[in-house]
């Protein structure tokens, strides 16, 4: 894991990034400015527990254009689930917040994860473990009036103009966050890169 010291602000953003894209940084910059964070975690999955696998590019790659797209320093990209030897959230961030006292993460996620977010091991528990933030993406802007999540933890919600105080809350707590957007994904990508396969090269 990253080194970090008490008190400060950390974002845990975990991901396929099966390739990584534009996307996914402007959701890092986007939780660094509007969290106030010190750090965030770009935590590469060894592979979403609900996703099929068959066309995960390997851990070593998707790590090294995480790094080459990753924005500025406080960016920290890393794999310790991999070493944790597995991959659910909810036994991730217990681990995190065991090794980290003192240090106020928030786990963040793309607006399509929230809408499925009721589908995750133990996702009560992720939810009270640590304040969540939920990035806007379009297709899925509305996910916060449906998703059982946001039901569930209504009372929990916090005001998007207080999304600043989101670190320092007790979980559970969290917010949705509006601003510019991307409709990039990693299919769109994937699928465009298997069309230029089958294109001849003159
Ligand atoms: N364009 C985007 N806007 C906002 N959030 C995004 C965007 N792309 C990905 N995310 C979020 O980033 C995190 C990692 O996403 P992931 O690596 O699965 O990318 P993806 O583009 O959603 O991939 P795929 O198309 O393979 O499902 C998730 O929380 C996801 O919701
Ligand atoms: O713990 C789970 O059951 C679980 C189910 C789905 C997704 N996740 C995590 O959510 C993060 C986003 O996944 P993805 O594939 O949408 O990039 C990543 O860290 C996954 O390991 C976790």
């Amino acid at each position: 894991m990253p080194h970090v010291e008490k008190g400060m602000a950390v974002g845990l953003f975990g991901g396929s990034f099966n390739p990584p894209h534009e996307g996914h940084a402007l959701v890092a910059e986007t939780a660094l400015r509007r969290l106030g964070l010190d750090q965030l975690w770009w935590m590469v999955t060894p592979g979403n527990p609900l996703k099929d696998h068959k066309q995960l590019a390997p851990l070593a790659e998707r790590i090294r254009m995480s790094e080459a797209i990753a924005p500025g320093p406080r960016v920290k990209v890393t794999a310790f689930e991999k070493r944790l030897g597995q991959s659910y959230t909810a036994k991730t961030l217990e681990r995190v917040q065991a090794l980290n006292r003192g240090v106020n993460f928030v786990w963040i996620m793309g607006a399509d994860n929230l809408a499925t977010f009721h589908k995750w091991q133990n996702w009560r528990k992720i939810a009270c473990t640590f304040p969540i933030a939920v990035i806007d993406r379009p297709g899925s802007t509305l996910a916060y009036l449906s998703s059982r999540m946001a039901k569930t933890f209504d009372y929990a919600r916090v005001d998007e103009e207080d999304a600043m105080t989101l670190p320092g809350r007790r979980a559970p707590a969290w917010t949705f966050i509006h601003g510019p957007r991307s409709a990039l994904s990693s299919t769109a990508l994937r699928t465009r890169t298997d069309l230029d396969k089958t294109i001849p090269q003159k």
